[in-house]
């Protein structure tokens, strides 16, 4: 009797929790969005651009924002506010800054398998209740992948929730960084390729940077089966290049006060300026160029000096800092200086437009994703000297028309001592024009044409 009696109990109690738990989201659950369908041009776009990282130093995600407040749409652009943000952001009436908390620091004793999930959580507390609750339901939620943990899972939760549409743009993959740094086999590895592979299909859209991350996608483990767009990464309008002497002169001295003696040489061609930009990430190794540059610095004959500025912020700047100033120190890097900055936007942006030659050593964990540093580079009309040894490279740097592609620090130091000698300069001039023709398609056309349509945005 007792028997027969217990699983209809079981199942009552089950309903009588379903019941509080449905009550409970009806009372505490997030509110829906009810205005016009995403995509449908009418009524009011509103779009959360949500990453989770630096919105100082996520210029795509920053252009999306900007392109969809030009359009008239209203942005919550979501992120951590450590460097400043893009004046064009802070000062647009249709974006708002929603700044995230930025997370705890690790502590050195606490190994990273403990402070990981730690760290996880605090972010997932954060980004629930500001996407939930501190923020009106959006028509779009447009979520930069990678990181991955935990924003694609936020984010789609968040859709569902609140009758909001995914759109997943990819710049890279999280599980190839992390790879990079732990190994292929390392659990933490297979457990983000997995994450990344199932939250990624719960996407609406999915934009890419490239057509060759496109095509992967589209491919196991991925699979993913809804609408996808490459949309090349395009120089903003901040970017642009620089000719005359006194302009280039002016620059030099504003943007790189501490080298004000160095100028007069760079603008009469006895001393070269080259410039680098990164994230100071373990995909870019930076030994390369400063393998390059002792060669170059120990050539026989002497070949014509350099300024190398390398500019950006991250986690292996000390580390290199350190090395750089070893070989100083050693004797290594005669006719040869180094500088590292973090400037203001603007100020980078002009840098770029008054240095000789780019140098990329963007490596691509995934094969398929590109720098936009080049990007910005070949805006500013800027050649490049950059590591050709991934898929997607010849989707932006095309062998001499715009730049020259190398994989080893030999392959580096010849180009250099080509591109940066008297000799060079009709070679050099080419690449320049190259990369003034490249530069010249812009953002807006790109996202207009693309993104814009797919927001109902433009037409
Ligand atoms: N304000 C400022 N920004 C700087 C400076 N130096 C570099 N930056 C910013 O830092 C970016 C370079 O950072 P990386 O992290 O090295 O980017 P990336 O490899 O060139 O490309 C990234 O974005 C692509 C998508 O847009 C991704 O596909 C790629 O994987 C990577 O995440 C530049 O484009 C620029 O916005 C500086 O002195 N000042």
């Amino acid at each position: 009797m007792a028997g027969a009696l217990l699983y209809p109990l079981i199942l009552l109690g089950l309903c009588i929790l379903g019941l509080f738990a449905w009550i409970l989201y009806l009372i505490f659950g997030p509110s829906q969005y009810d205005g016009s369908p995403a995509g449908s041009g009418t009524g009011l776009v509103s779009v959360h651009v949500l990453v989770l990282g630096d919105i100082g130093r996520s210029p795509r995600m920053t252009y999306h924002a900007l392109s969809v407040a030009k359009h008239g749409g209203k942005v919550n652009l979501i992120g951590y506010l450590e460097t400043s943000p893009h004046p064009d952001v802070v000062n647009n009436p249709n974006i708002t800054l929603n700044p995230i908390p930025a997370p705890p620091r690790k502590p050195d004793s606490l190994p990273f398998l403990l402070f990981a999930p730690w760290k996880v959580l605090y972010q997932v507390y954060h980004l629930f209740f500001l996407l939930a609750y501190t923020l009106e339901p959006a028509q779009w939620i447009l979520v930069q992948n990678p990181p991955s943990i935990p924003t694609l899972a936020i984010a789609s939760l968040i859709c569902q929730l609140r009758n909001t549409k995914l759109m997943i743009d990819w710049h890279n993959y999280g599980w190839t960084i992390l790879a990079s740094t732990r190994g292929p086999r390392h659990p933490l590895v297979r457990i983000s390729k997995l994450y990344e592979c199932l939250f990624g299909r719960l996407g609406s859209f999915h934009l890419t940077v490239t057509h060759a991350m496109a095509r992967q996608l589209r491919r196991a483990p991925y699979s993913i089966k809804r609408e996808m767009l490459p949309v090349h990464d395009r120089p903003a309008a901040i970017f642009r290049p620089v000719s005359s002497p006194s302009a280039r002169e002016s620059i030099l001295q504003r943007v790189l006060p501490a080298e004000k003696g160095l100028v007069p040489r760079i603008l009469d061609g006895s001393m070269r300026l080259i410039v680098s930009s990164t994230s100071w990430t373990p995909d870019e190794d930076f030994s390369i160029l400063l393998d390059a540059l002792t060669r170059y610095a120990s050539a026989a004959g002497g070949l014509t000096p350099i300024l190398a500025v390398i500019t950006g912020k991250g986690p292996q700047k000390e580390m290199y800092l350190e090395r750089i100033a070893e070989l100083t120190r050693a004797g290594r890097l005669p006719n040869v200086r180094i500088v590292t900055a973090f400037l203001p936007f603007p100020d980078y942006a002009a840098l770029l437009a008054c240095a000789d030659l780019g140098i990329c050593l963007h490596m691509s964990s995934s094969g398929v994703d590109l720098p936009m540093k080049v990007v910005d580079m070949f805006g500013a009309g800027l050649p490049v000297a950059a590591y050709s040894g991934y898929e997607s490279f010849g989707e932006l740097v095309k062998e001499g028309s715009n730049g020259r592609g190398f994989k080893t620090a030999e392959e580096l130091a010849e180009i250099l001592a080509r591109l940066l000698s008297p000799e060079g300069q009709t070679e050099l001039e080419t690449l320049r024009r190259g990369a003034v023709r490249e530069g010249s398609r812009r953002w807006d056309e790109e996202w207009d044409a693309k993104v814009g349509v797919i927001m109902g945005l433009t037409t």
